[in-house]
């Protein structure tokens, strides 16, 4: 087992052409929930223009970081910076330039899906023709033009997840954050929304994305950060962090340092004689 040094690369040694900065900067970040501490200590740079992974087991503090970056739980220390403004000094400049799917995705459950663009967009600033021209684009594409004047409280979870992505796309942000956007998804659906970032990504925007699917990092991913116990313990292009393993998940099982747990004598009694 090697030590669990953190492996990087990525932006420092990707090339001898200047790299443009970075869409997030963090230094030194901290969070504590009373004794817990879920963050502590992070330092990263995330490239501007990359599909971005940020993995890690359970509790990694994957989802605090992401809070702490898009402006929604304040840290206990350090500095951030995203599209080169800081989060906490500068929020209306950031939120304007960052669309978030946050987890638990709390929407406005009493408007139908197109009123909830409409909202979106109208306090996103957008004038009224434009946020419905977005609108019917982006519901049409995520396959919700049926379902776009059923309440959102009778969406599926699915549904949901793509009206989320379609609130947080309206307003053409910078960055994306994506708090596991494939979870409970289904694999058409899921299919459809890569396609949407993918072709977001292309124009030059970057989408930071949290999950536990390795085989979804390693086909998306351009970029991956390991998070394991409120640490980065690995960040770079995806070659860099795989390095000699044979994939994603086997780099990732040796770097949060958990083989498959042996269960030993316990759980003698599951599957044995009734
Ligand atoms: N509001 C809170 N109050 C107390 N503890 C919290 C709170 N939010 C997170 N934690 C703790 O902080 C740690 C990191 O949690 P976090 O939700 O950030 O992990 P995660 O990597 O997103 O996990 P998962 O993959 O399971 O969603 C965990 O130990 C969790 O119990």
């Amino acid at each position: 087992m090697p030590d669990q040094a953190e492996r990087t690369g990525g932006t420092d040694t990707a090339g001898a052409a200047p790299s443009p900065a970075p869409a997030v900067r963090v230094e030194g970040l901290w969070k504590r929930f009373g004794e817990q501490v879920a963050v502590a200590g992070i330092d990263l740079e995330l490239p501007a223009g990359k599909f971005i992974g940020l993995v890690g087991p359970n509790g990694a503090g994957k989802t605090t970081t992401l809070s702490m970056v898009t402006g929604l739980l304040r840290p206990d220390m350090g500095r951030i910076e995203v599209a080169g403004h800081d989060v906490w000094r500068d929020p209306v400049e950031v939120k304007s330039r960052i669309g978030v799917l946050p987890e638990g995705l709390r929407l406005f459950e009493r408007l139908s899906g197109r009123e909830l663009l409409g909202y979106t967009g109208r306090l996103r600033g957008l004038p009224g023709a434009e946020v419905d021209k977005r609108a019917t684009q982006l519901l049409d594409v995520l396959d919700l033009a049926g379902a776009q004047h059923k309440l959102v409280v009778d969406y599926s979870t699915g549904m949901r997840k793509k009206i989320g992505l379609a609130s947080a796309l309206l307003h053409n942000p910078e960055v994306l954050f994506l708090d596991e956007p494939f979870e409970g998804v289904d694999p058409v659906s899921a299919q459809t929304i890569r396609g949407v970032l993918e072709r977001y990504t292309r124009s030059g925007a970057t989408v930071v994305f949290s999950s536990h699917v390795m085989e979804l990092v390693e086909s998306l991913c351009d970029w991956v950060a390991v998070l394991a116990a409120g640490r980065i313990r690995a960040h770079g292009t995806l070659t860099e962090v795989r390095g000699d393993a044979a994939s994603l998940q086997d780099a990732f099982l040796e770097l949060v340092g958990a083989g498959a747990r042996d269960t030993g004598e316990s759980l003698d009694w599951l599957g044995g004689a009734r």
